[in-house]
Formats: C-alpha cells, sequence, structure tokens
C-alpha cells in the first residue's frame, strides 16, 4: 500500500546575514545551504498495517509524510502510495488517502463543525444520504454527536481533534497519514484518539502510517516501527525487536529494612537512585536471576520489583545510538 524507494528530500535554505547590511546584500548576492532532510529511505508498508514512524526533532517525519502525500516532490527516488505516484496528486489517488497533522487544522474555526464536514463532503462528491450515514457513524464511534452542531472555536482541543478526525475520514479513505495527533491533548483525550483509531483500523482495514511523540500512542497501536536518525532510517521492524534489542538493562527496585550505601550496592549492578531504604539498581537482562538471588540473600530485603525501563527512555537510546537493524 506504501512503498518508499531511496527517498531523499534536499531543501535550499537561504543564508543571510542579520541586519539592514545583511539584506541588501542578499538581495545582490544570494547564498544557499542545502539541508537533506531526508536521505535514502526505502521502506514497504502492507495495506491494514498500522506502522510508528518514529524520530527526534528534525528527523525527516514530517518531510516524508509530505512526500508520501504529495505535498512536496522528492529530490530524488520514488515512492507509490495505493498504486499511485503522490506528486502527481490524481483525484483516484486524492480519494484514497487523508492526512492529519496535529498541529494543522481544516475546520473553519467560526461555523459549526457540521458546516465544514458538509463542505469536505461536496469536494468528495459524496451524496447527501451517504454523507449523513457516514457522519453518523464516525460520530458515534468518536462519541461527538452533541459538539458538532457548535462552532468549532467553542470546542475543547481534544473534541476539536476528534471533529479534525473526522473530517479527515468522511471519503473513507484507505491510507491515513498522522502527524502527531494527540499532540497537546489531555490524557483522556489522547486515550479516546487512540482507541478510536484502533476500532477504526479494525472494522476497516484501513491502512496507518503514523508519527507520535507520545509512546502510549505507538505501545497501543503499532506492532511495526520504522525509526529515522538524522533523515536515515535506522530501524524497521517489530517494535518488541526493538526494545529487545536496545533495553539490554532490567530495574531492579528494592525496599530494605536497614540502609545500604551505594558504595555497597554498587557489586550488583548500576546504582540509579539510593535515599537508604530505597534503591533503584539496573542490571543486565542475562545476569538478572543471578543478581536477584545474590540480593536476597545478602541483604535485609522486604521487597523486590523488577521492571523494563520505560519506553521512552528505550527509544531515546536508540536515537542517541543511530544504529542500523
Ligand atoms: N520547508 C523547509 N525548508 C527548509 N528546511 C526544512 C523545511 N521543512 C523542514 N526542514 C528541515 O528539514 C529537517 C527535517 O524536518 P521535519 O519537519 O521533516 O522533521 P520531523 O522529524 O518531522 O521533526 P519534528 O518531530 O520536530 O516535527 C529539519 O532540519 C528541518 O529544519
Amino acid at each position: 500500500m506504501i512503498e518508499a524507494e531511496q527517498l531523499c528530500k534536499v531543501y535550499p535554505v537561504a543564508l543571510k546575514d542579520p541586519g539592514l547590511m545583511g539584506s541588501v546584500r542578499h538581495f545582490f548576492k544570494r547564498r544557499f545551504r542545502d539541508i537533506e532532510a531526508v536521505k535514502g529511505v526505502s521502506f514497504r508498508i502492507e495495506p491494514g498495517e498500522v506502522v510508528g514512524f518514529l524520530g527526534p526533532n528534525g528527523a525527516g517525519k514530517t518531510t516524508t509524510l509530505k512526500m508520501l502525500t504529495g505535498l512536496i516532490r522528492p529530490s530524488s527516488g520514488s515512492c507509490r502510495v495505493a498504486g499511485a505516484v503522490p506528486f502527481r496528486r490524481e483525484p483516484a489517488f486524492l480519494n484514497q488517502i487523508s492526512l492529519v497533522m496535529g498541529q494543522k487544522q481544516q475546520l473553519i474555526w467560526d461555523l459549526p463543525a457540521l458546516d465544514s464536514l458538509r463542505i469536505n463532503g461536496a469536494v468528495y462528491g459524496i451524496s447527501d444520504r451517504d454523507l449523513d450515514r457516514r457522519i453518523g457513524e464516525l460520530a458515534e464511534m468518536l462519541s461527538l454527536q452533541q459538539q458538532l452542531r457548535q462552532p468549532v472555536r467553542k470546542l475543547s482541543l481534544g473534541e476539536r481533534m476528534k471533529a479534525e478526525l473526522l473530517a479527515a475520514l468522511l471519503h473513507g479513505p484507505k491510507v491515513l497519514f498522522l502527524d502527531e495527533p494527540t499532540l497537546g491533548l489531555d490524557v483522556n483525550a489522547q486515550t479516546a484518539v487512540r482507541e478510536f483509531l484502533a476500532t477504526y483500523n479494525e472494522r476497516y482495514r484501513a491502512t496507518i502510517l503514523l508519527t507520535s511523540h507520545y509512546m502510549a500512542d505507538i505501545t497501543r497501536l503499532c506492532d511495526r516501527v520504522i525509526v529515522i536518525h538524522y533523515g536515515s532510517l535506522i530501524y524497521d521492524g517489530e517494535l518488541d525487536g526493538l526494545l529487545d534489542r536496545f533495553a539490554p538493562y532490567r530495574q531492579i527496585q528494592l525496599d530494605l529494612e536497614s540502609p545500604r550505601s551505594p558504595e555497597d550496592l554498587s557489586r550488583y549492578g548500576e546504582v540509579e537512585s539510593c535515599d537508604g531504604l530505597s534503591v533503584r539498581l539496573l542490571v543486565k537482562r542475562s545476569q538478572l536471576t543471578e543478581t536477584v538471588t545474590r540480593l536476597l540473600a545478602d541483604l535485609p530485603v522486604n521487597d523486590l520489583r523488577v521492571e523494563d525501563p520505560p519506553v521512552e527512555e528505550v527509544i531515546g537510546r536508540v536515537f542517541s545510538a543511530g544504529a542500523v537493524a
């Protein structure tokens, strides 16, 4: 459904010195610098897959999404989405895709969302009957029936994002590109959007490529993740595989009956924190059983818990390692 082959994007950026003299010089002699935002990225996504697209700020995620949706042309390489070349922006292609950007909105601020939805319906040539049915179906899935009659500016951020999703899905796209769909939402609204996307994918088998800085979105929705860093692909595979590979440590949380010094504890593993009775140790996965046995034998342990480090931390480690899968 989505194929990218050695996709590259170079942005020429004008260089201008500050101040009036800088502007004058720039007027007569323009200088440019090339920014390689995406450098030879290749991947393939099958119909119905939900794939997380991860990378630190400036990695090239939005640029890649813009190329896949035909908003910008690749500098080199090629891509196909739903069998079409995105940059040609043919109606048959546009009818099959949707792009939702968390920080951009398409609904008209002063009108009720329902009016914007009717405009979208007309743009996509959806009959009134089909449009009403589709709005009803999606509004029910999003629990948004009441709010559609209010001006968009009066909706909460979460309600607005739900209405944006409704607008983006009116024409029943087969491929959905989501750029930070839960950005800035509170925890409840994030969960609602996430659950809606999971149900939508299950019900309609839509293919979804999703970027998000919230790991809960990724762990709930995506089995597979693609990670890019400085414009290059550094991992494409199962989320679990990524965690196994980049989380070789496990965390042991200890409650002790009598305090021990960090120096004492360092022979069991890396001491992450130690405030007397409560201790957090990092231990290599391969040495976990042996270390737990030693801790229980040597120390007055009241309670012991073994935990995986948070996914955010693991992904952070992947970014800084910049390793290729
Ligand atoms: N229109 C543009 N002109 C020049 N440079 C650009 C343009 N758009 C993006 N860039 C640069 O390309 C690089 C990749 O940007 P992009 O927005 O694709 O990253 P991103 O992974 O989506 O980041 P974020 O997570 O912060 O949204 C950045 O260095 C950015 O400054």
